[in-house]
């Protein structure tokens, strides 16, 4: 059986751009009509993906999954690292969880099965694809790391890539550290290295390019591309980092977001903060609650740890105040947990604390249970349950990352049924209401991301402050912005040399 040819990213650093470089790929290669599959040994980031046999693996690469046109597996990101608590992560391998453990833990029960692991999934992939683009993390020259490096050069090897290695010039350094990172690499490893990417360039070319012919005489490799820093390219990417680049202007409605220690899937809001005429404000430590039209809650890895953040930072008296006052308060998985009365952890599943008190706001209370349930839904909200919700938009979809499960008392109501679970018909009950509409939470992550309840609900805050209605314009698809962002970024590399690179042929623009 021929095996897929492959190609792997690895950085200078993190965040150098690797994860949208290789969506790029995966979807150039759809594009020239190849089978593609990403993959990326391990991740470590708390937005989580569910695939659609109910798998949980790293959003970034669910997106190159969607980005190449193929259904998203777990062996495309066999092992997901979901940080809990300060020294403790739960280690998700093949989708499911299989424990938490300390890094010391980690290393020294797991990690020598993982790479045997690892070789299975990229064989697997390989066999059944033609086309296998490769992620790598941070970057492949941490000496200190070496011996315990599944991600990077190992990857490299079980997978036998090619890799080329990418920099982010807008940070600067950028020469020194492609030199470097080389220079700090076994020969066998650098031998891998095929050529260079220079990422989010926005200067002028003619200044760059004596930099270029250094690059390529110290190296003796090329530079395969110069990408151009791409803006409001609307693609997710999981690094937690993104989120403190999100800015937020002046707008008719504020929607305060509290940035939780162990905030999960805050994708969850890219809808709501491209909806015009709202702001989606982020408020972390030290940053000013104010007083915004809406707060949400979102998802958290730990909902009892972070529910007694909210209370040492008096944050859990402030979101009281503001319902008291009127401001909507919405409650996502973890968040919707904590607006409820209590919240019971017999197991210890979340945290050591046990029971803790929740705000008071639904009358709902949560246990935390062993069992994870990951799950992409189709769901009804219930009639009635949401005053400003037009009838005809209670059909959504969503997904579900929880351990907890609800119970709903006399003054609530639930808000939705969910009736479709991983593709199987159900009926089960999530979520609550409580004062018309005013206060609710679901487990369902992906709530906004249904424009018409996006739509109905920010007209609603509208209404509340006696601003005109507004339509959510759908932008482009998300199809439109994969082809978008494989269209610059191809603009930008030599496909010739690729092509060339990965025993593809000669490629024919
Ligand atoms: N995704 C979430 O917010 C999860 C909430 C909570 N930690 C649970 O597992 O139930």
């Amino acid at each position: 059986m021929t095996q897929a040819k492959t190609i792997m990213i690895q950085g200078t650093s993190s965040h150098v751009g690797k994860s949208l470089l290789c969506t790029a790929l995966c979807r150039i290669f759809k594009q020239e009509g190849y089978r593609v599959a990403p993959f990326k040994a391990q991740n470590m980031a708390l937005n989580s993906y569910v695939t659609p046999d109910g798998g949980e693996i790293g959003r970034a690469q669910g997106a190159q999954a969607d980005a190449a046109g193929t259904p998203a597996t777990v062996k495309m990101n066999p092992i997901l690292i979901k940080p809990k608590q300060d020294l403790h992560a739960q280690i998700i391998v093949l989708g499911k969880p299989l424990a938490d453990m300390s890094a010391r833990e980690y290393r020294q029960s797991f990690l020598p099965e993982a790479v045997t692991l690892v070789e299975q999934c990229i064989d697997e992939l390989r066999n059944q694809y033609e086309i296998v683009v490769i992620e790598g993390a941070g970057s492949p020259a941490e000496v200190n790391l070496k011996d315990r490096d599944i991600v990077n050069m190992r990857t490299a090897m079980l997978a036998d890539a090619p890799v080329i290695l990418a920099a982010d010039i807008d940070r600067g350094g950028v020469f020194a550290s492609l030199v470097g990172t080389l220079e700090l690499l076994e020969a066998h490893e650098r031998q891998r290295v095929v050529g260079f990417i220079i990422n989010k360039f926005r200067g002028d070319f003619e200044l760059l390019r004596p930099g270029l012919e250094f690059l390529e005489e110290r190296t003796g490799r090329p530079v395969l591309g110069v990408v151009p820093y791409l803006h409001n390219h609307g693609i997710e990417q999981e690094d937690s980092v993104s989120l403190s680049e999100k800015v937020v202007g002046q707008s008719e409605i504020d929607v305060a977001v509290i940035k939780l220690p162990r905030i999960s899937n805050f994708t969850d809001f890219d809808s709501l903060s491209s909806f015009p005429g709202v702001s989606v404000r982020y408020v972390g430590p030290g940053d000013q609650l104010g007083v915004p039209d809406a707060v949400i809650i979102p998802g958290t890895k730990n909902t009892i740890d972070d529910l007694y953040y909210l209370k040492e930072k008096g944050l859990e008296q402030e979101i009281v105040a503001l319902a008291q006052r009127g401001a909507a308060i919405v409650g996502i998985c973890g968040g919707y947990q904590m607006l409820g009365k209590m919240l019971y952890d017999p197991w210890g599943t979340e945290a050591a604390k046990g029971n803790c008190p929740g705000l008071g706001l639904l009358d709902i209370s949560t246990t935390f249970f062993a069992e994870k349930q990951t799950h992409r839904c189709k769901a009804i909200i219930d009639p009635g349950s949401l005053s400003w919700l037009d009838s005809s938009h209670a059909e959504i979809q969503g997904y579900e990352i929880h351990t907890g499960q609800v119970e709903v008392g006399s003054q609530a109501q639930p808000l939705l049924c969910i009736l479709e679970r991983s593709g199987a018909e159900v009926e089960i009950t999530d979520g609550a209401v409580q004062g018309g509409g005013k206060v609710f939470g679901t487990h369902l992550h992906g709530l906004f991301d249904n424009p018409s309840l996006l739509s109905d609900w920010v007209n609603f805050l509208r209404h509340n402050k006696g601003l005109p209605r507004v339509e959510f314009k759908k932008g482009s698809t998300k199809e439109d912005k994969y082809d978008k962002l494989a269209n610059q970024v191809r603009e930008h590399l030599d496909m010739e040399k690729l092509y060339r690179i990965m025993g593809l042929g000669e490629y024919t623009p």
